[in-house]
């Protein structure tokens, strides 16, 4: 069934949802970063931006966030155009893992690849990917080029976070040694997780999140700059590991309740995809104990049910006015 939505209904169920979800209590900042830790956690806004380049925003989605995991999408979506879907296939994965984002397990029980792009490990190998392999500044300028193109502008580094989380990264170390032991890195380890650790301290705002989200949902072209950034045959691939991976153990839970592709990030951030209608992001700090935004999850949630929006189901909404 085909249902049209216009522009003022999904403007409204932006503006309920903030409503909503404004007070809502529960959660807590990132801890294990220690500039997330400090960051206000009374931050909240929500963006969504349409296939024609018009975005609807509320609250605070021009604060300047740390793009952690979501970063994720955007460096798959490289390596997606870079080496193609079936090379990413082999050399990484398009799993679930069904563990928490920085599982040394998932690696031992899975040894033949890393799994996915968007959980640390395979985040890590997309980041030894990117091409020219063996260049860091080469590899970081493509990446930040890259992200710029989805994003419409400019990230820029929040260094703070970045020396932050460079001096607690152990997880991220021991996993990068491992994936290297099991020759499942294509480049050097350092460099591939020092890649991974900087571009996890983007900053970037939720507007801009919710355009970069609205690209995937537009078959790769970007709505507002009209750049083709990435080939239309790669949008269902990126929207697939969202939608099996994006929250790591809670994806399932997450799909059932929400009926929406999407991924977050520990600094609060989450996107969603619904393709052909539009790109979301939600932000707030508080994070629930898989490291998913509460806020974030429940405005998302009451934007998707409000105007009975799943990807999943028989009908489909295109915009009208
Ligand atoms: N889920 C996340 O956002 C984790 C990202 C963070 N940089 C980490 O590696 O731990």
């Amino acid at each position: 069934m085909v249902k049209t939505i216009t522009f003022d209904q999904l403007k409204t169920a932006v503006e309920n949802a903030y409503a909503a979800c404004k007070d809502l209590q529960g959660g807590q900042n990132a801890h294990y970063i220690p500039y997330l830790a400090n960051v206000d956690s009374g931050l909240f806004g929500i963006s969504v931006c349409l296939p024609d380049g018009r975005v609807i925003s509320v609250g605070d989605t021009d604060y300047r966030l740390g793009i952690e995991s979501v970063s994720k999408v955007h460096t798959a979506i490289l390596a997606l155009r870079q080496q193609g879907a079936q090379s990413l296939l082999e050399k990484i994965g398009a799993d679930a893992t069904g563990l928490p984002f920085n599982s040394i397990f998932a690696i031992l029980l899975e040894n033949d690849h890393p799994s996915t792009p968007l959980v640390n490990a395979g985040a890590i190998a997309a980041c030894s990917l990117v091409e020219p392999v063996g260049n860091a500044e080469a590899k970081w300028k493509a990446i930040v080029d890259n992200m710029t193109d989805l994003l419409g502008g400019a990230p820029q580094l929040i260094d703070e976070l970045y020396q932050s989380e460079s001096a607690t990264n152990f997880q991220n170390r021991s996993i990068a040694w491992l994936l290297r032991d099991y020759d499942r890195l294509y480049d050097d380890p350092a460099m591939a997780l020092n890649l991974y650790t900087r571009q996890c301290s983007l900053g970037v705002t939720a507007e801009q999140l919710a355009i970069s989200a609205a690209a995937i949902a537009a078959d790769g072209r970007n709505p507002v700059t009209g750049k083709q950034v990435f080939d239309a045959a790669l949008a269902p691939k990126i929207v697939s590991l969202m939608a099996t991976a994006g929250f790591y153990q809670h994806s399932g839970d997450w799909l059932y309740t929400a009926g929406l592709p999407a991924k977050t990030g520990v600094g609060g951030a989450i996107i969603g995809v619904v393709p052909g209608l539009c790109g979301l992001c939600a932000f707030a700090p508080p994070l629930d104990n898989a490291g998913n935004s509460v806020k974030a999850q429940a405005a998302l949630k009451h934007l998707m049910n409000s105007l009975s929006l799943n990807v999943f189901s028989n009908t489909h909404y295109e915009l009208a006015g």
